[in-house]
């Protein structure tokens, strides 16, 4: 990555990030000392009453919140975040060993596209179950075409990087399964509404570097989008970089960097299961000209075989079902195979399966049909 402009990295200009930044008071800080989850398993409800709503307005209002007094083991983040420093540190020779390519989906990988222009940065994908459970639906599905391998590939250097990884995402994993307890229970559904959702869930974590970028006006470290899956766990270093498009104004709101916070946002299938109650909502990372930064999403994924759609209990005549049913399997298909084709067409979205009240959503729907048989 040179001094010279590479246009594959150039943002049309209303992508652009603007050179005045807006730090707003921002997205909520939740602490989270009153579960203890290391400890007991189900949280008296009385003590977390405040949390709830606290964690209810925070999806509703903005998508996103902080938190902190998470109880994930802070040497267990620091060992992670310096395995990834290591890793990225090496010749490209060495990372490509592990390239990621059309077949095998897991691994290094540098040339990463959102919304069909480059992002700034490197990547490396690990699934948290192995082996990742195969789905079935896939296998008898009439489209054989595509067949993606779910095996992690771990490289040898540095040495502990595997180990570090997995632990890692032990701790992190049940933190995310605490906050969507806390998360069904603001929607006045059971603490447990979720979990069975998970048992072969698909979830994985990614690690990114953003290198210093030339020309930090023009291009950015990742393209405006939002989670897919269905709640995000993201811990970010000290430089910042991150921001999140501020529901109230659509302005976008620069996230600022906490000492062992993590960042939570919600995805794609809260906001089908909870019929638009909490929005899945827009951010990206702008880069900067002299410091390199890393980051680490956890993806809380369901299994492949689960069909989403809106909580019954939470319809009723005055809150009719807003999405038909989509399967996570055969989305996260359709997704990761344009990810490879890049085409001109936008990639199947979540506002596909929206009901035919709209008339724009019918339109793009028939667009995205048309492409994808081809
Ligand atoms: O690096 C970050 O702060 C955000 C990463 C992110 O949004 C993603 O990987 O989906
Ligand atoms: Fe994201």
């Amino acid at each position: 990555m040179g001094d010279v402009v590479d246009f594959a990295f150039v943002q049309a200009p209303e992508h652009r990030p603007k050179s005045s930044v807006i730090v707003a008071e921002g997205i909520p800080l939740v602490d989270l000392s009153p579960i203890n989850y290391q400890i007991e398993d189900s949280i008296p409800v009385s003590c977390i009453q405040g949390l709830v709503k606290e964690i209810g307005s925070a999806c509703k209002e903005w998508g996103f919140f902080q938190v902190i007094n998470h109880k994930v083991p802070l040497d267990k983040r620091q060992r992670i975040e310096e395995a990834a420093r290591k890793f990225f540190a090496l010749d490209l020779e060495e990372k490509l060993k592990v390239r990621r390519d059309a077949v095998n989906v897991l691994g290094y990988f540098e040339a990463e596209h959102t919304k069909n222009v480059r992002d700034w940065k490197e990547i490396y994908d690990f699934n948290v179950q192995e082996p990742t459970f195969i789905p079935p639906l896939l296998q008898h599905d009439d489209d054989q075409s595509v067949q993606f391998q779910w095996d992690n590939r771990w490289p040898h250097n540095p040495p502990d990087f595997k180990e570090a990884c997995k632990e890692y995402a032990q701790e992190v994993e049940k933190l995310a399964y605490k906050l969507m307890e806390l998360v069904a229970l603001s929607l006045g559904l059971e603490a447990n509404r979720f979990r069975s959702y998970f048992t072969h869930n698909t979830s994985n974590i990614r690690l990114n570097h953003y290198p210093p970028c030339p020309y930090p006006l023009l291009a950015l470290g990742l393209g405006h989008h939002k989670d897919t899956g269905v709640l995000t766990v993201l811990a970010q270093d000290e430089v910042g970089g991150l921001e999140v498009r501020r529901k109230s104004d659509g302005e976008w709101i620069r996230v600022k960097p906490i000492f062992n916070s993590f960042i939570i946002n919600v995805g794609d299938m809260i906001q089908i299961w909870s019929n638009d109650a909490y929005e899945s909502v827009e951010h990206r990372v702008v880069v900067n000209s002299e410091k390199d930064r890393f980051s680490i999403p956890f993806f809380l994924k369901p299994a492949l075989y689960t069909d989403v759609m809106p909580f019954e209990e939470l319809l009723g005549d005055e809150n009719p079902p807003k999405y038909r049913s989509l399967n996570w399997g055969k989305f996260r298909t359709a997704r990761m195979r344009s990810n490879f084709a890049k085409s001109n067409v936008e990639n199947l979205q979540i506002y596909h399966f929206k009901f035919p009240s709209d008339s724009i959503e019918v339109h793009n729907l028939k667009s995205v049909a048309k492409t994808s048989a081809t």
